[in-house]
């Protein structure tokens, strides 16, 4: 076939020169060096087949945006040239098939591909060149968005296509259909509920071997969760589902193309389509919680691709100051207890001192359990070790309380209320929380005791020899200490920044209420010895 016909219409423009240009380049292409790709790889070339958006928000241009995002190589070749922006579709134009099979082909011949993404395919001889394609290169990992109508309702596949596309599955591994396209793919009604949707999920995994994420935009609800649906898993074991809050906003332009561009990319760096599934999900949140930042036209604007790359309106580091100003009352309260000025002015009676160290001896007991399990759900290494050494300090802590102060001393056993609440309340946490949740309400007993250690240690108790407490406040006013209170306010940062507004906000929460029972706390033996 001749290159001017293959370009017909979408190139008008290119002149006989150019396509000579072409023509002779092919032939004197070297022998191609396409080497089967191994994975995983660090920065995984990634190519898209799709159409395109010209406002950036879905299609090819999201799929690179997304790539990128994801760390990926990202590579393009068009299915359809579509007149579209963030309000509806205005027309399509199809290159024939041929010019089609021949950018695939200019990109297998040269490039090893780690990931194939496709997404718009318009008709059924696009279907058919890209099937052909796929049987010869066999990319390692295939995930297909299975389009069939735009966020905007236009229709993007041509109803008599949807046989072919059917018959592109057994090359797939992993497709990411919304519930319309669910059901259009099972020539079944759209699923009216989660629970059916996932059957349908099922059964399309099943029919065609291969994993189907089943995505639940389309539903309503607080949440807008995601499946992971492998028929091969069997019972039990076939669905991994992907919760997230949901996002209010319109701007859902392009979702399904960069999370499935993204899914692709991941994919070829952990070879764990759930550890992949779970990391695409987070961020595609994100990138609808800071979507309204892009101001991209007056319909479903686009998401935010490289959120994570730019700092918020409301920075991370902002989270901890925050909270600490809204925190104020609080600490001005813990100074102005009798329990903390008789203890600085050393006539604390002994009887509510010795209850005070009996129950912080219990406390510390619980909350080293507590940071075993911040220990056990960090994200990183690092965090991982912070908070398993906080562990093991608590229960050095808590032997010292009994070898030296608690020895000899009359103090009543069992647990006092207080104790119970403020252990109850960071169990129930450390329970049934995130990380972000439990830190936040770990985070107070650091910081309020560095703070209250600072200012008595200001205060003249700190220079009394005679002072009967002066060992103990010492033990507070530790640079140690403090250092270790800097570090937990910092990983609180981090985890702010990795929440959703919605698990910030439950952050907030948690800080706000371990705050009070500190203050409680250290009035309980006023209240209770
Ligand atoms: N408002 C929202 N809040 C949070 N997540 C959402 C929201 N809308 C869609 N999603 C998520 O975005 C992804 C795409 O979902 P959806 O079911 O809308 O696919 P789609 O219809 O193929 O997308 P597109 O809008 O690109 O056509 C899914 O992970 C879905 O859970
Ligand atoms: C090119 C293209 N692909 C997919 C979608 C679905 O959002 C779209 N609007 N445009």
């Amino acid at each position: 076939m001749a290159r001017t016909e293959a370009i017909e219409g979408a190139t008008a423009e290119v002149t006989e020169a150019t396509v000579l240009d072409t023509a002779q380049q092919a032939r004197q292409a070297p022998e191609p060096e396409y080497a089967p790709s191994a994975l995983p790889r660090p920065v995984p070339r990634v190519l898209s087949i799709a159409g395109t958006d010209p406002t950036g928000g879905a299609g090819i241009q999201a799929d690179l945006k997304s790539i990128a995002a994801h760390g990926g190589y990202g590579m393009a070749a068009v299915t359809a040239l579509v007149a579209q922006n963030t309000c509806g579709v205005r027309s399509v134009h199809t290159p024939p098939a041929d010019f089609l099979a021949e950018q695939l082909r200019a990109v297998s011949d040269d490039v090893a591909i780690d990931a194939v993404k496709i997404g718009m395919l318009g008709d059924t001889p696009a279907i058919l060149a890209v099937k052909t394609w796929l049987e010869q290169t066999r990319p390692p990992i295939v995930v297909l968005d299975p389009v069939m109508v735009a966020t905007s309702n236009d229709r993007l596949l041509r109803p008599e296509a949807e046989d072919a596309l059917r018959g592109l599955l057994p090359l797939v591994d992993l497709v990411t259909p919304n519930l319309p396209e669910l059901a259009a793919l099972l020539e079944v009604p759209v699923a009216g509920s989660w629970a059916q949707a996932l059957e349908q999920g099922r059964e399309l995994s099943r029919r065609h071997g291969l994993k189907v994420l089943v995505k639940g935009g389309h539903l309503q609800g607080a949440d807008s969760p995601d499946a992971l649906v492998d028929a091969a898993a069997g019972p039990g074991q076939d669905v991994v589902e992907l919760s997230a809050p949901r996002v209010d906003t319109v701007n859902t332009h392009g979702t399904g193309c960069s999370l499935s561009a993204a899914v692709a990319t991941v994919q070829a760096r952990t070879l764990d389509w759930t550890l992949t599934l779970r990391q695409v999900k987070h961020w595609l949140t994100g990138a609808l919680e800071r979507s309204g930042e892009l101001e991209v036209g007056r319909g479903h604007g686009p998401i935010h691709h490289f959120h994570h790359l730019q700092p918020a309106d409301h920075p991370a580091q902002g989270f901890s100051q925050e909270l600490w100003r809204q925190t104020a009352g609080v600490r001005e309260d813990i100074l102005a207890l009798p329990f903390i000025r008789e203890l600085a002015a050393g006539t604390l009676a002994e009887e509510h001192f010795g209850y005070y160290l009996a129950q912080d001896a219990r406390y510390l007991n619980s909350y080293s359990r507590v940071l075993a399990r911040a220990s056990a759900l960090a994200p990183t290494e690092a965090e991982q070790l912070f908070w398993a050494k906080g562990a093991h300090q608590c229960l050095e802590v808590e032997a010292e309380l009994h070898r030296s102060w608690l020895a000899g001393r009359e103090v009543p056993g069992g647990q006092g209320p207080v104790t119970k609440q403020y252990v109850d309340h960071l169990l129930a946490i450390a329970g049934n929380g995130s990380y972000g949740e439990l830190v936040a309400a770990v985070v107070p007993c650091y910081w309020l005791y560095a703070h209250v250690g600072e200012q008595l240690q200001a205060g003249p108790a700190a220079a009394d020899q005679d002072h009967p407490y002066a060992a103990w406040l010492q033990t507070y006013a530790d640079e140690s200490f403090a250092e270790a209170t800097r570090q937990a306010v910092a990983i609180m940062d981090a985890a702010a920044a990795a929440e959703t507004a919605a698990g910030r906000q439950r952050m907030r929460t948690a800080f706000e209420q371990s705050c009070r029972y500190e203050l409680d706390f250290f009035d309980a033996p006023r209240v209770y010895a």
